[in-house]
Parts: C-alpha cells; structure tokens; sequence
C-alpha cells in the first residue's frame, strides 16, 4: 500500500489557503489533515470552501496529527507552530526565514530532534545556485528590493516610524544595510532577503536595499553574486496578491512546489 503524507496547514491566509486548496484538489502522496489559524471565526468560513472537511486544531494538536506541517503563518507565531513539530521529529516546511533568523536554536532542535525545516524558496530565485556556490568561495551578495509603496505600508518599520509611502512621487530607499537587520524591520517583507542570507554568506554579510518604488507595479527583487565558482545577477518580478499585496502569487506555489517534491519519484533542482 502506497503511504500517503498527511499534511498541516498553520495559517490560513493568503498562503495558507492556497496551499490548503492544492492538497484538497489532490496531490500525489499527500492529504489535507487539519489546519491552524490565528483567528478561528475566519478560519471556519473559509475552510466551507474544502471539498473534503478537515479539523480546526490549535498548533500542538497539528503537530500530532500531521507528519508534515506547512508554516503559512506570521513571523511572531512561527515557535509556536514550529517547537511541537520538529520536537516530534516532523517536517516543516515554512517561508518564513525572518523567523528562523530570530530563532537561530530552531535548527539545533529539529537536529536534536530529528526533525526538518524546509525553507522554501518562496517569492524568490537561484537559492540552488547560492547554495553551490557557498560550497567554494562567495566574495560578496547582495539584493535589492523595489516594491510598490502598497506592498510596503504595512511594513513594520514603516508603521512604527510612520513614514507615508502612498503620495510618493519617485522612488525613496527605506532600508539599506545588512539582510539580518532589514529581515528584523521588515520581517513579512524580505523573508526572502533572510533566505538569501541563510543559503550564501550569512545574512550578515548580505549587503540588502529596499526601495520603495511607485513607478513598480511588481515586488522586484534583484540579487548579484560575485563567487570564485561564478557570478550571476538575477531580477524575479512577482506580481502581488489582491489579499496582501506585500506576497507576492509565486510564494504560494513555491510551497506547493515544496510540498510535492516530498513525494515526487522526480525532483529538478537542487
Ligand atoms: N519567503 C517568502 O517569499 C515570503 C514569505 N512570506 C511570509 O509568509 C507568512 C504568511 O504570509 P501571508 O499568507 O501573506 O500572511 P496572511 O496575513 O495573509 O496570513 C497569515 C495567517 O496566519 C494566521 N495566524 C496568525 N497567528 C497564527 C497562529 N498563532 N497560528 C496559526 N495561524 C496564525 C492569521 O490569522 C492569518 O490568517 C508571513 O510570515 C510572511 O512573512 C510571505 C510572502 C513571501
Ligand atoms: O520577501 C517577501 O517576504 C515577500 C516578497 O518580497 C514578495 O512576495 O515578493
């Protein structure tokens, strides 16, 4: 008999959902088992949309119920969906690296544990070719983001220094310094900054820029890496989601990629 995955889905959102409804459509080797959310009247409503009715569970009861957990949730719940998984020696794949670089001793756990992260590559590219390439010497990586001024205005750096983005005229740098500090600012907005970091040199020696672009329609994210192996320059434009326009559509099926390459008998790419 061929063993099928059972798969939790922490934060039901604009990630959330999407990943919740790939795995309720059908996916090889996986089944929806039961989700988690921060706000159970929402949850409900939205979770009529399944064809197949799972279980609302808080985090601990995911993680006994599932054998993979996928992490949709924001940066400040992310231990407490992550310590039960991985303490049970279970799978979680997450896009939130913001959060693992908060949380450095996730990773000591899940290897004393037996556990898994997963970082998925979400809204972002090359994470294979960084990783390669970290393998002999990296002389230097950096990123620059140009989002659209609505993809940003939630952004906590922003709203705490109450900094108005929505009359902008031409393009204003909110953030330039090292992926560490910017992924602490701006933790749902360069996720993919930290993942940057956590594949290459560190997310301290990875020089990052965020701008803050009204002439952008897309969230725009540009990495040059400069290795003894190769050199590369990469642009992802990601078009933004009517939900959270700070997510960009690909993030979404970068998890559902994730998800798949558990079980697929092929996976490309490293
Ligand atoms: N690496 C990447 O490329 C990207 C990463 N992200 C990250 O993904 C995460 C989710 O993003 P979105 O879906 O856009 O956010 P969202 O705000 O649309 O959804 C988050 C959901 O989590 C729920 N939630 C809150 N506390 C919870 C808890 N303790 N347990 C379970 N659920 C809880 C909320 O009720 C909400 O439904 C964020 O951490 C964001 O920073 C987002 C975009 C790209
Ligand atoms: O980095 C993130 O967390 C999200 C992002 O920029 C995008 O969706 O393009």
């Amino acid at each position: 008999m061929t063993q099928v995955l059972r798969v939790g889905v922490a934060g039901f959102g604009t990630i959330g959902r999407v990943v919740a409804k790939a795995l309720d459509e059908g996916m090889e080797g996986l089944a929806l088992s039961a989700i988690a959310s921060g706000n159970e009247h929402k949850a409900r409503q939205a979770m009529q949309q399944l064809k197949t009715p799972v279980a609302l569970l808080n985090a601990q009861q995911l993680a006994r119920e599932a054998d993979v957990v996928v992490d949709c949730a924001p940066t400040a719940a992310f231990m407490d969906i992550a310590e039960p998984v991985l303490s049970a020696g279970k799978t979680l794949i997450t896009v939130s690296g913001a959060a693992i670089l908060q949380n450095p001793k996730v990773v000591e756990l899940a290897r004393r544990c037996h556990g898994r992260i997963i970082l998925a590559t979400g809204a972002f590219l090359g994470l294979d070719a960084v990783r390669a390439a970290a393998l002999g010497t990296i002389y230097s990586v950096s990123m620059v983001t140009r989002k659209p001024p609505t993809s940003l205005v939630k952004a906590k750096y922003i709203v705490e220094n109450q900094i108005e983005l929505l009359g902008l005229t031409e393009s204003l740098r909110v953030f330039k310094g090292s992926a560490a500090e910017g992924a602490r600012l701006f933790p749902s907005n360069v996720n993919v900054a930290a993942a940057l970091g956590l594949a290459g040199v560190g997310a301290d020696n990875t020089e990052l820029e965020i701008w803050a672009d009204p002439d952008k329609t897309r969230n725009t994210h540009t990495i040059r890496v400069d290795a003894d192996s190769a050199s590369f320059e990469m642009t992802i434009e990601n078009v933004p989601t009517v939900e959270n326009p700070g997510t960009g559509r690909i993030t979404a099926l970068s998890v559902i990629e994730a998800l798949r390459s558990l079980t697929a008998p092929l996976r490309v790419g490293s």
